[in-house]
């Protein structure tokens, strides 16, 4: 009989990861290959009574939880590194006081994390989950499952610096906008996790002169439903009414829900926030560091659109500074404000002081009192 074999893939440690990424996703744990042996990976948001039996019987008393810097600083150890803490016994209501409960404390000595519960955590990360990992490192010759998808460390942990800017155009076409008629859609896929990254092209720019460009970081509750809780939605508006009346622009809508921790993890901050934690600390409770955006794709994509030159619409220095960096031309920065409103002034107030954005809410307030 003839064999076929199709070689689809010319990236098959960047499909492995993909693929890890979906089956962590789906509650099913991933073993993670490396130097030092093989390790059994599951996400802590994905423990339920049936895995902590059975995860606790194949590890023996072995299993550990891995956390990252950020949330053992929220339990009160000065750290910058990520470090593990032995479960003896599988116990799921001690793994959530210690991964994720606002009253969480360590009960026990904090080791730190080697690179393969380094890149257990990458893999949480990367699958949009809480950072927060259940480790049980395999004794060489173990029988195991052989239906769980292995992968191997090296791809994990390289796995963003590798793929992030391999991004291609797949489609494109008019889309008449509210107060912008010529605007065009078009859509990249690819980088991290192979999503779609839309650029939307309002007016005409003239892209041999510099460009008004923004980078807008998805926000399904702002952007979409209006909430009160942030700006973007007063932003994003700002920019397509900006752009269609001064020669037109590049806006980037970007696939980063919730400062890149998605749309679970935002909406799991918010839970704390009406618990009176600001928006950093918030995100610090879940174990996440101040922003996990990176902006050089956005880069690649304005590139590929053909801009050289940058007029940003942003408050936000990281943006500028990713850009330059990523060897565009910044001409030029320019604020975009929206209206504050009563639930929105402390998430402003907190950007501005806590991450530098520049925002003068003061005249903000001086100005909405105004009309
Ligand atoms: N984790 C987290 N994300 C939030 C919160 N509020 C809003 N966001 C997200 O923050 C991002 C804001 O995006 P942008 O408006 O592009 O970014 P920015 O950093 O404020 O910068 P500029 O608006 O350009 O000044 C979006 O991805 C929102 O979903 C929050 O309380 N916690
Ligand atoms: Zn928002």
């Amino acid at each position: 009989m003839m064999r076929l074999t199709l070689s689809l893939s010319d990236n098959p440690a960047a499909t492995a990861v993909e693929r890890a990424i979906m089956e962590f996703r789906s509650a099913r744990p991933v073993v993670i290959d490396g130097a030092q042996g093989s390790a059994l990976a599951v996400g802590v948001e994905n423990l339920d009574e049936a895995m902590s039996v059975e995860i606790g019987a194949m590890a023996g008393g072995h299993a550990h939880l891995v956390l990252p810097a950020a949330r053992l600083r929220r339990l009160g150890l000065e750290r910058d590194t990520p470090g593990r803490v032995a479960l003896p016994v599988v116990d799921r209501s001690r793994v959530e006081l210690l991964a994720l409960r606002t009253d969480g404390r360590i009960d026990a000595p904090v080791r730190p994390a080697d690179p393969r519960d380094e890149e257990a955590l990458e893999l949480a990360r990367l699958s949009l989950m809480l950072p927060a990992v259940i480790v049980v490192p395999l004794a060489p010759g173990v029988e195991i499952d052989p239906s769980l998808l292995r992968v191997s460390g090296e791809a994990v942990r390289g796995y963003r610096r590798a793929n992030a800017l391999d991004l291609k155009i797949v489609s494109r076409a008019p889309v008449p906008l509210e107060g912008a008629p010529t605007s065009e859609f078009v859509v990249f896929r690819g980088g991290e996790g192979l999503r779609d990254q839309v650029a939307i092209i309002v007016g005409k720019p003239d892209l041999s002169k510099p460009v008004t460009v923004r980078l807008h970081s998805a926000c399904l509750t702002g952007d979409l439903f209006g909430s009160l809780k942030c700006d973007c939605g007063d932003q994003l508006r700002e920019t397509v009414r900006f752009m269609a009346h001064n020669e037109g622009g590049v806006l980037l809508y970007l696939d980063q829900e919730g400062r890149g921790n998605g749309i679970a993890n935002k909406i799991r901050a918010y839970k704390l926030q009406s618990q009176g934690y600001d928006t950093y600390d918030a995100d610090e409770v879940l174990g996440f560091e101040a922003d996990q955006r990176r902006f050089d794709f956005a880069a690649v994509m304005l590139k590929e659109l053909g801009v050289g030159k940058v007029r940003l619409m942003t408050n936000n220095p990281e943006k500028i500074a990713a850009l330059s960096q990523a060897g565009l031309d910044v001409i030029s920065d320019h604020r975009v404000l929206g209206r504050p409103t009563a639930e929105n002034v402390s998430y402003l107030a907190a950007k501005r002081d806590r991450a530098g954005h520049y925002i003068d809410l003061e005249g903000m307030l001086a100005c909405s009192n105004k009309d």
